[in-house]
């Protein structure tokens, strides 16, 4: 695993009182397909990994703990670093699943993401497809950097409201990975955004 989904601290994806029942019930669809422990220590490949989700992805690095106190050492990942209440801006958590190469995320936009009177801020929208892209990306391809992001926002985003965004792998070319994003309503029913990737 890359360093950053391999260790234990606090984890921002696992569910919390600010989540509304969408999201719970979401995120209840995806973890009941996780991998599970039996009684007797057996584990049962799942066909989707959650994926936690640290403030600092650096402390999680070989020596991290002391590099991220030299470097920056009040940097905070952009979306986890809201000190108010849960729920006020980013919720979300991320579910891969290895053998299709898709990537789901489900997100809940808090009342400090707005940008239209209602409803999300189209760079909040941007910030979490190219946090669920991303992060597909290094799954699939080890570190790598956004080269290129192109968005088509079809439908505002209600704020308040919980969306499911999927990414998946469009194609790989040398050292460049191609990736395809599409937000939607918990039911699908409805498209808000569509973006592709260039990692
Ligand atoms: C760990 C996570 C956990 C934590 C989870 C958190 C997840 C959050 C994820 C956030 C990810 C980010 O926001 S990253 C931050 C935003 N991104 C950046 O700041 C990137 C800034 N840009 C760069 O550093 C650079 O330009 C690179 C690395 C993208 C490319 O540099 P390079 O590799 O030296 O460039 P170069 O040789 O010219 O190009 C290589 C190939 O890519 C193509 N290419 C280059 N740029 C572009 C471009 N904009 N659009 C299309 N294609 C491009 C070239 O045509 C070429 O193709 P060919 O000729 O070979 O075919």
């Amino acid at each position: 695993l890359p360093l950053p989904f391999s260790s234990k601290s606090r984890d921002f994806s696992l569910p919390n009182s600010s989540w509304n029942s969408e999201m719970k019930r979401l995120y209840e669809h995806y973890n009941s397909q996780c991998e599970v422990e039996s009684e007797d220590g057996e584990k049962q490949k799942g066909l989707w990994r959650r994926l936690p989700s640290y403030n600092r992805s650096l402390k999680y690095a070989t020596g991290g703990v002391y590099l991220s106190k030299l470097i920056q050492s009040k940097a905070r990942l952009f979306t986890r670093n809201i000190k108010e209440q849960g729920g006020a801006a980013f919720e979300y958590v991320l579910f891969n699943n290895e053998e299709e190469q898709r990537c789901v995320g489900i997100f809940q936009a808090g009342h400090l993401l707005e940008g239209p009177p209602g409803n999300v801020h189209g760079g909040a929208i941007a910030t979490i497809i190219d946090t669920v892209t991303g992060t597909h990306a290094t799954l699939l391809s080890g570190t790598v950097m956004t080269a290129n992001l192109n968005i088509n926002y079809r439908s505002p985003i209600p704020l308040g409201g919980t969306v499911h965004i999927e990414s998946s792998l469009d194609r790989k070319e040398g050292r460049k990975t191609f990736l395809s994003c599409r937000v939607t309503s918990t039911d699908g029913s409805k498209l808000h955004t569509e973006a592709t990737g260039d990692f």
